[in-house]
């Protein structure tokens, strides 16, 4: 398997290459040349097996540069119940994302017990293991720069932290991010942690990444590395509890399925597009914003049109306050024939900080064959999703979840199962659920007290060069 870049520019590269390298050298995002085809056969085995047997089984289609055997281990040493302790509901003890059903043809995949309480964690812990064994394989060592609008952070530092030969600069928006999440973040004080808060929103951050990112030759001298989900790793792990989740929601392959995902920088759902795309029977994504809904508007109109810093609102769903995904390059890719000339011509006007308008083209007359539907959610509806869950299942959902259920039953199909990605935990963001709900969210006894913990973190002006030197002087 090889990948390319959907700037076209690149060579194509193996995955150990590009786990390393992130973002590909044209600016563009990697992807494997094809995607692969799981036959019925196939998805009938896979219906038996346990988590970490299923994530070998997709991730050994896309990494094929590490022996079989050392993936395997690699895997199975990172989807262990002990890994993904945090569970709110009654499980088997060896359920890594279990199924909730709110009622029939309404479940909840709970995708947030991991150390951080969030979604992230499924393929961050991954992603340390991969990277310590390709890291001492070939004797090399990373520096990580990411942005976090709140989880991703906390995920990839806890994943990181005392790992030979990495160190993790993170990049977070200064006062944007729960007071859970900056405690997670910025308690820890591991000599390979790096919290630096930037004067802006995540998207500054995010552009910060891709700026250092695409400096060739600070990037070598500092074997800059990336965590977030530009970095391709991230997306073929998130693949794999699409495929858990159709299994727990389903009898027989003959069934279809609905997925609800609420999304920022669309990196979750573009692994449901990849599943999909590889042949897991999926009846429809269902995309699902916050009051940014920059993706919205373009599953409803074709016009991607991403917003400025002065015009990305602070919401109650933080980690979702995202005018610039990512991932879309990704998608939009695939759309459009998986033609680069196409996808630079589209990404050099939002580079420059304009928009692209699809309607009326081909491309987007094509986008019904790719199952996306979309919607938004507001502070009320969280407010009233959340409350209506607790009160209706005795569920406790955090706000991002509730803006994907909120969304999802606008979707709702007769015969199709829904599935709706729980992407954290209420306990990050308890100022909402104080106020939907009276009470404070459930915490684990082992976080109880983390916001009372001393914090380390270094204030900075979203500024490029004041990054890169801050780097520079802690690489030596
Ligand atoms: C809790 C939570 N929900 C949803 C999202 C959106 O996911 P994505 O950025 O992959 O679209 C994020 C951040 O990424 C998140 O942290
Ligand atoms: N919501 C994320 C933003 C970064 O997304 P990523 O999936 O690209 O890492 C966060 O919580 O940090």
């Amino acid at each position: 398997m090889h990948y390319i870049s959907t700037r076209g520019h690149a060579e194509a590269q193996t995955f150990c290459d590009i786990l390393l390298g992130g973002l590909a050298p044209d600016g563009g995002l990697y992807l494997p040349d094809h995607y692969p085809q799981i036959s019925a056969a196939e998805l009938t085995a896979w219906r038996k097996l346990s988590y970490a047997e299923l994530a070998y089984e997709v991730l050994r289609r896309f990494v094929t540069d590490i022996p079989p055997g050392d993936l395997l281990s690699i895997v199975k040493k990172t989807y262990t119940a002990q890994t993904y302790p945090y569970c709110r509901t009654g499980r088997r003890a060896t359920d890594i994302t279990p199924l909730t059903t709110l009622e029939p043809g309404l479940h909840l995949l709970e995708l947030s017990n991991g150390p951080t309480l969030a979604f992230k964690d499924m393929a961050m812990q991954l992603l340390g293991n991969l990277f310590e064994y390709v890291l001492e394989k070939r004797g090399e060592t990373i520096n990580i720069l990411g942005a976090t609008s709140g989880d991703t952070g906390s995920a990839a530092e806890y994943a990181m932290r005392g790992k030979k030969g990495v160190r993790v600069f993170m990049l977070s928006p200064h006062g944007k991010m729960s007071a859970f999440q900056r405690a997670q973040m910025y308690s820890l004080q591991d000599a390979n942690i790096f919290n630096i808060a930037v004067v802006g929103m995540f998207d500054d951050a995010q552009d910060i990444v891709k700026a250092v990112s695409n400096d060739a030759g600070f990037k070598a001298r500092y074997k800059i590395g990336a965590v977030n989900s530009i970095n391709w790793a991230r997306i073929a792990a998130q693949v794999v509890y699409y495929f858990k989740g159709y299994f727990e929601a389903t009898k027989s392959n003959d069934e279809r399925v609905a997925f609800a995902v609420p999304s920022g920088n669309f990196g979750n759902i573009c692994a449901g597009h990849i599943a999909r795309m590889m042949g897991l029977p999926v009846e429809r994504l269902v995309l699902a914003t916050n009051e940014n809904d920059v993706l919205d508007e373009f599953f409803k109109t074709g016009c991607y049109r991403p917003r400025a810093t002065a015009e990305t609102l602070v919401t109650s769903s933080p980690s979702m306050d995202i005018s610039k995904a990512s991932n879309f390059e990704r998608f939009v890719f695939d759309l459009v024939g998986r033609d680069p000339a196409i996808v630079s011509r589209l990404w050099q006007a939002v580079d420059s900080g304009g928009s692209f308008d699809l309607a009326g083209t081909p491309h987007f007359q094509s986008l019904p064959g790719y199952a996306f539907v979309s919607g938004r959610s507001t502070h009320r509806d969280r407010i009233d999703t959340v409350r209506d869950a607790w009160q209706r299942y005795g569920v406790m959902i955090d706000t991002h979840t509730a803006d994907g259920l909120k969304v999802a039953r606008e979707y709702l199909q007769p015969a199709v199962p829904m599935i709706v990605l729980e992407t954290a935990q209420a306990v990050k963001f308890s100022e909402t659920i104080i106020e939907a709900l009276g009470r404070e969210p459930m915490r684990p006894a082992d976080l109880e007290g983390i916001e009372n913990l001393p914090q380390r973190v270094e204030v900075m002006a979203a500024d490029v060069r004041a990054i890169k030197e801050y780097i520079a002087r802690i690489c030596g």
